[in-house]
């Protein structure tokens, strides 16, 4: 299976309001035009969205889109998943028209994270009109990264390794404490980190259960100063900062965690590492940082 990048994330929420703040005043993103009275369309990039903020009555996340190269690549996929037991939906029009893709499945990986696999994007080339002049790293590489809770951790491992051909970058031994919802009587429980691309990782697997089914996502800017001036604006706003500002001893990203609305929290970062996955191998890390990203509570 040809995975290509983590494309777009759909988030329902019980409070769109918080989060159209949130994304355009403190993240420095811009509202597409695709928005409508009960959902937050976000652009960061030259695609018609990479976020869709839904208005519900839960905070979950809806699907991770991850994006294939055309329609052929997609039917591969759903044969692949299907053989092997996945099923597939295929999306119906309102849903492509919706997302604004050529063609969409939808599935599950075996901790049952909502995946939509599509094609065809559409892009949008008018200038972005990010409010600080920001400007965030995609293309290739995706609109960044995603942690998502994998209480089946290996099984879905293999999963997004074996069947979905994501390349596994490196794992890290949690304590226990670090996962109150692992499984009992275990020392540690293996994270894991996976790219089907040169970002060092697009999915984080984390070895629990968590209500919001994600635990956070990242975004990563071209300049340091845009992740400096967001950590102000957070700390101005008065947002909790979850994690302080550190570089990550795996992908070498410069980042921040701050809270988000509806329960897990938002990477910031700048400096990430690109990964030639024909010389990568996998490796274990063991320390999150080099320096900071001190977690509080
Ligand atoms: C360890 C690490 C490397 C690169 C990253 O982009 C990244 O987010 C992490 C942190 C992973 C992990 C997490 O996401 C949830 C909270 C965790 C388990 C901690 O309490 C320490 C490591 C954290
Ligand atoms: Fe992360």
């Amino acid at each position: 299976m040809d995975i290509r990048a983590l494309g777009y994330l759909r988030i329902e929420t019980t409070d769109l309001p918080a989060w159209r703040t949130y994304v355009l005043d403190l993240l420095g993103m811009t509202e597409a035009p695709g928005s409508t009275p009960g959902s937050l369309h976000v652009r960061i990039d030259d695609r018609v969205h990479r976020f869709q903020f839904v208005a519900g009555e839960q905070d979950r996340l809806l699907a991770a889109g991850f994006e294939v190269a055309n329609a052929r690549a997609l039917e591969e996929a759903a044969a692949e998943l299907e053989g092997a037991g996945f099923p597939v939906k295929q999306a119906d029009a309102a849903t492509l028209a919706d997302r604004r893709v050529q063609g969409l499945i939808h599935c599950e990986d075996p901790s049952g994270n909502p995946l939509e696999l599509y094609w065809g994007q559409a892009q949008d080339h008018t200038p972005l009109a990010s409010p600080y002049g920001n400007r965030f790293v995609t293309g290739e590489l995706g609109l960044g990264h995603v942690v998502l809770p994998a209480p089946e951790t290996e099984t879905t491992l293999a999963f997004y390794e074996d069947l979905l051909g994501f390349q596994l970058r490196d794992s890290m031994r949690l304590p226990p404490v670090a996962v109150p919802t692992g499984a009992p009587g275990r020392d540690f429980h293996w994270m894991h980190f996976l790219s089907p691309g040169r970002r060092h990782h697009s999915l984080g697997l984390y070895p629990g259960a968590l209500p919001p089914g994600i635990v956070h996502f990242m975004v990563e800017l071209e300049k340091l100063d845009d992740v400096g001036f967001c950590l102000d604006r957070m700390n101005r706003a008065g947002v909790p900062i979850a994690s302080t500002l550190g570089r990550h001893s795996n992908d070498h990203m410069v980042s921040f965690y701050a809270q988000a609305p509806g329960g897990f929290q938002v990477e910031y970062g700048w400096d990430g590492l690109l990964v030639d996955p024909a010389t990568w191998t996998a490796k274990e890390i063991t320390a999150d940082s080099f320096w900071g990203h001190q977690w509080n509570g």
